[in-house]
């Protein structure tokens, strides 16, 4: 992976919820190009371990800030250390979320203000806090991670599948009120993805199956395999892509 986009060597990258999964993921992939990267995250023992994972094997070690990103004066005071710390931010990456499941008849409006708060409105604030480091920077990459699965109406999470429309339409109006100062907005949808929340929770071997029958490629997909398609829209490789989703899901829509 290292080398592969070298422009993003030496660049202040920040993910959110960079602790496990396709998060953690993302943080190794950047860090091993060479990026200097902070990650923000809810989940302290899995993000100490991360980091103590890749001491020795990157050329900056990840800087983790423990950050609840349902606390929008938190979630700015993280960005501000995050930037002082790497010397400036030009990537942030919106990767943190949870899939809960609910039932239409039993959600009560904080249910659904903390759903929201937990799956869209970070998006929203990182990107407003990261805009001004971007901007001294000449330009910067934004990449929002959306879902396929708001595509499937699926029943099970409405508030979720809210969210990660929304964000479509978050990437859209960013990219075009960020474009001016050479900054791209693109969002990512992921489809089955078999991390270990997934497993734990919501995928058993049926689902597996039941997946990978309507994918075209024919095997499981696994956090890493986000790492490329993400690398690329934050890298120059991409520097004429703004405003785009892109769907990284084994051929499943
Ligand atoms: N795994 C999939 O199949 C799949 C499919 C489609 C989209 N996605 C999207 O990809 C992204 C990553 O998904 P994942 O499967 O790796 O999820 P995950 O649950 O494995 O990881 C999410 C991370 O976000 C963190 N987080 C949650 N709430 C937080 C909070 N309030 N403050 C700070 N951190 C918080 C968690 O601690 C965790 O480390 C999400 O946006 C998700 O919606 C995943």
């Amino acid at each position: 992976m290292a080398g592969r986009y070298p422009d993003l060597a030496g660049q202040g990258v920040l993910v959110t919820g960079g602790g496990s999964g396709i998060g953690a993921a993302l943080v190794k992939g950047f860090a091993a190009a060479g990026a200097r990267v902070a990650f923000l995250d809810i989940a302290e023992a899995e993000s100490r371990t991360l980091v103590s994972e890749l001491e020795g094997a990157v050329e900056h070690l990840p800087l983790y800030i423990r950050t609840d990103l349902r606390d929008i004066d938190a979630l700015r005071r993280a960005v501000e250390q995050a930037a002082s710390a790497l010397g400036g931010l030009s990537v942030l990456v919106n990767n943190a979320a949870r899939d809960d499941r609910h039932d239409l008849e039993t959600v009560e409006p904080d249910y659904w203000d903390e759903n929201q708060a937990v799956n869209l409105r970070h998006h929203f604030f990182a990107a407003q806090a990261v805009a001004p480091y971007m901007r001294a920077a000449g330009g910067g990459a934004i990449v929002n991670f959306s879902s396929i699965a708001f595509l499937l109406n699926m029943g099970e999470f409405p508030g979720y599948a809210t969210a990660k429309a929304g964000i479509i339409g978050l990437t859209k109006s960013l990219a075009g009120r960020l474009g001016p100062d050479n900054i791209r907005v693109n969002a990512i949808l992921p489809g089955m993805v078999l991390t270990e929340r997934q497993k734990r929770l919501w995928i058993d071997e049926a689902a597996v199956a039941g997946g990978i029958a309507r994918q075209c490629l024919k095997r499981s997909l696994i956090a890493d395999d986000m790492v490329g398609p993400c690398l690329f829209l934050a890298s120059d490789a991409s520097a004429a892509i703004t405003a785009q989703t892109l769907i990284v899901d084994g051929g499943m829509l």
